[in-house]
């Protein structure tokens, strides 16, 4: 794919989501193999990989989250970017705690902001009648209106404690997470985990490449930090579903 231009995303044919429905129905997540192309999945992995516009998104506090962009990033001393990085998280001790690469996509959007012509695809794509029905027949939830979407990358020592996904009046039904990360191990971190009462992970699913993970919201999740282990970022386009 040239630089500026759209890929050009399609869903797998292959895809049978009524079988899985009475699956979803029972444990209110799933993780689904192969939602695109083969290639589509390459075109949509390359787009992030030559993407610019990635914001480092640390979580200060409750209600205060930082947003530092890649230029203030590389201005910073190593050594001063780390300290950031390590003070911010270890002061949060009331929410949820995080630190990730973000492309904000459908936010931006909405904002009448500028978003490139890949990142404007992608948001097209999860909100194409093939996308949203496939959700609707996975889920056989006719309230499923809309995605909103944003890329994620999670460096070495990223990662993302424990929350749940609710927003007060954002009426988000399901979250997605398409992950496009090559031949990722569990050893590299970065692992979905979804805990019990108990606090122990109940389930964890390793970022494998082209799968879709679904989950209803709200249920208690966490996304492991990356380890250095890791030899390149975990991305994955992401989001919610929501009704009208
Ligand atoms: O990337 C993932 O697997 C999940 C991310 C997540 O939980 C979130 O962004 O709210
Ligand atoms: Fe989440």
């Amino acid at each position: 794919m040239r630089a500026g231009e759209a890929p050009t995303l399609r869903l797998n044919g292959t895809l049978r989501p009524d079988a899985w429905r009475g699956a979803f129905a029972a444990h209110r997540r799933l993780h689904v193999p192969e939602i695109l192309t083969p290639r589509s999945a390459r075109e949509l992995h390359q787009s992030l990989v030559e993407a610019e516009d990635w914001v480092r998104c640390i979580h200060l506090a409750a209600g205060q989250d930082v947003d530092i962009t890649m230029a203030e990033l590389d201005a910073m001393a190593e050594a001063d970017r780390i300290a950031l990085e390590h003070s911010l998280v270890d002061s949060c001790t009331d929410s949820v705690k995080y630190v990730f690469d973000k492309i904000r996509i459908t936010s931006q959007l909405e904002a009448g902001g500028a978003v490139s012509a890949p990142m404007r695809a992608i948001h097209d794509f999860v909100n194409a009648p093939a996308f949203l029905d496939f959700f609707r027949r996975l889920t056989g939830d006719a309230r499923i209106d809309r995605a909103d979407v944003m890329a994620t990358r999670y460096l070495s020592g990223h990662f993302a404690s424990a929350h749940a996904d609710e927003l007060p009046n954002a009426k988000r039904l399901y979250a997605y997470v398409l992950n496009l990360s090559p031949d990722w191990r569990a050893d590299q971190g970065g692992v979905l985990m979804f805990l019990d009462d108990d606090g122990h992970v109940a389930e964890g699913y390793v970022p494998r490449f082209n799968a879709l993970n679904v989950f209803a919201v709200p249920q208690v999740h966490a996304v492991s930090a990356v380890s250095r282990l890791a030899t390149a970022p975990r991305y994955s386009v992401t989001g919610w579903i929501h009704a009208r």
